[in-house]
């Protein structure tokens, strides 16, 4: 069993100020001063080959989700949100370079995809949060707009995490970091989050709430599905697994939340995740929904997003 450590990335300064260090993100690594140059190799980004602080430097909101084909309507949505000059679909793959992941940028919105599951979102992190770095980026807010299967909640109810927890209900992400396992605080930012529910109210057409959010490393037998190539549990068992997560205050699951709000907590960077449920588990475990309720699920965090950038920017009706 390898040993286990508190957090010890953590900046030196009281959890409040680590999200008002002058704004600028916080990055914890020493070794980062020896490069001469820094290749963000899975963005096709770099500090040489790029001038990051012209082409990232005015970014004030990151909003990433898995798919990129949903980031790039994200994207499209947003410039006609913000109301910005120009032909939308003109919008180009900053990251066409690579096929690991897309990006757009929107006015001061970059939309990122990251994959599916915990290493691709955490390798997507690691470069974005120093391309904020590079850039000189400041007061940037990042949030994931995402999907989720849900726990005793109506579909398409849009959940907005307070604490990530993992498959044992505890609020924490094991971070592996060469034989040691390090603990790392999973809260999200509690302002923003709330700050993000009082925006749903007014948008009447779907259920909001705040909950906890179970990350799992897996969709089938990781979040107790039955219907997986490989199940060793009871349907009863399932059942009372999930109502036991209910009881915690699990009311959504999905695959990426625990790091994200790790690093981001981490790195002083304001996070939100706001994921969709495209199911109730307690009823089933495939997503049987139609093509065209699960694209309109999938709008619900995308239209809360957009009417909260807005407020923010002060462009809002
Ligand atoms: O960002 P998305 O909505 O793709 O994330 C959830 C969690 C997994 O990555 C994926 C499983 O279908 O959906
Ligand atoms: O059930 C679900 C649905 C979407 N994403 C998940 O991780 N789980």
């Amino acid at each position: 069993m390898a040993p286990i450590l508190a957090d010890s990335t953590k900046p030196n300064v009281p959890e409040r100020e680590n999200y008002v260090n002058s704004g600028f993100v916080n990055i914890n690594n020493p070794h980062l001063d020896m490069l001469t140059e820094d290749i963000l190799y899975h963005f096709d980004l770099g500090t040489k080959t790029h001038d990051l602080p012209s082409m990232f430097g005015d970014v004030k909101f990151v909003c990433v989700g898995g798919s990129p084909n949903r980031m790039r309507s994200f994207a499209l949505f947003i410039h006609k949100e913000l109301g910005l000059d120009g032909d939308a679909n003109n919008i180009t793959d900053i990251c066409a370079g690579t096929d690991r992941y897309s990006m757009y940028k929107v006015g001061p919105v970059l939309s990122i995809s990251h994959g599916m599951g915990i290493p691709s979102i955490s390798i997507m992190l690691h470069e974005l949060i120093k391309l904020l770095h590079h850039a000189k980026c400041r007061n940037v807010i990042i949030i994931r707009i995402g999907t989720s299967g849900g726990i005793g909640i109506e579909p398409g109810t849009v959940v907005i995490t307070d604490v990530s927890v993992d498959s044992f209900f505890r609020p924490q992400f094991d971070q592996v970091i060469l034989d040691k396992v390090v603990v790392r605080n999973t809260q999200l930012h509690q302002e923003l989050a709330e700050e993000l529910l009082q925006c749903s109210q007014e948008i009447s057409s779907f259920p909001t709430l705040i909950g906890h959010t179970m990350c799992t490393y897996d969709f089938y037998e990781g979040q107790g599905r039955l219907d997986g190539a490989l199940c060793s549990f009871s349907k009863e068992e399932k059942f009372e697994y999930l109502r036991k997560a209910y009881d915690a205050g699990v009311r959504n699951i999905e695959m990426e939340s625990s790091v994200f709000a790790a690093m981001c907590h981490l790195c002083g960077l304001k996070a939100a995740v706001v994921c969709v449920t495209l199911l109730n588990r307690l009823e089933g475990d495939q997503i049987s929904s139609g093509h065209n309720v699960l694209v309109e699920f999938q709008r619900r965090p995308q239209q809360l997003i957009a009417k909260f950038i807005k407020k923010k920017l002060g462009t809002s009706s």
